[in-house]
């Protein structure tokens, strides 16, 4: 049984490590990601979790492994920031303020596709103009889905959580052991 990790992040990469996987293979899915109007957070995050397992071919005897993470404050959906000008806008519409980090996990093997979402809620204390500044600076926002990675020095803008950290980096780890394994995965450990 062959696992194909169906995503350009090195998070999930490393995550899946973790529970000690070494993909064979990363293929990433190359899809649009843009919201439809109206659509809910939590139809969005599946949705495009759903349509990356679909866009990354596999043969019978492969599993592949996609998904999908998205801040969302109120009904608003924070992406991938553009730019700087937007990853600051998102820090202090988080500043403050709980949110949630939604990540929907997609396992796909032959026709069979298992899901499931994770909802973690987030709490940063309110930020300062230096702090935002000179998060901006170090890059860190970049790629990062609500412009911040609370593996790196955002870490010290969040006094709680409440749900999955692992979700909150991309890839729930006991949601995704669960998953590989009723997909006839072996996951060790537990
Ligand atoms: C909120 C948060 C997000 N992130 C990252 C996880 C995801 O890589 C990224 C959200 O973008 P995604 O679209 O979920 O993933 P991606 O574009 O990095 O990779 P692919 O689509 O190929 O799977 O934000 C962190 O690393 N730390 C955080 O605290």
């Amino acid at each position: 049984m062959k696992l194909i990790l169906g995503s350009a992040s090195p998070r999930r990469l490393e995550l899946l490590g973790q529970l000690g996987i070494v993909p064979d293979c990363v293929r990433a899915p190359e899809i649009d990601e843009d919201p439809k109007k109206g659509e809910s957070p939590r139809d969005y995050v599946t949705r495009i979790a759903r349509e990356k397992a679909a866009a990354v071919r596999c043969a019978e005897d492969e599993i592949v492994i996609c998904a999908d993470t998205t801040v969302t404050v109120g009904r608003r959906i924070l992406g991938k920031p553009r730019d700087a000008g937007e990853a600051a806008e998102f820090l202090w519409a988080l500043s403050g303020r709980r949110h949630h980090v939604l990540t929907a996990v997609a396992v796909k093997r032959g026709a069979h596709l298992r899901e499931r979402l994770v909802d973690t809620i987030v709490k940063f204390r309110p930020l300062s103009n230096p702090e935002v500044n000179g998060y901006l600076a170090s890059g860190e926002w970049q790629g990062k889905a609500g412009g911040y990675a609370i593996q790196g020095r955002a870490g010290a803008f969040i006094p709680w959580l409440q749900g999955s950290f692992t979700g909150v980096v991309g890839l729930p780890l006991a949601e995704t052991a669960t998953l590989l394994r009723a997909a006839g995965y072996p996951v060790e450990a537990e």
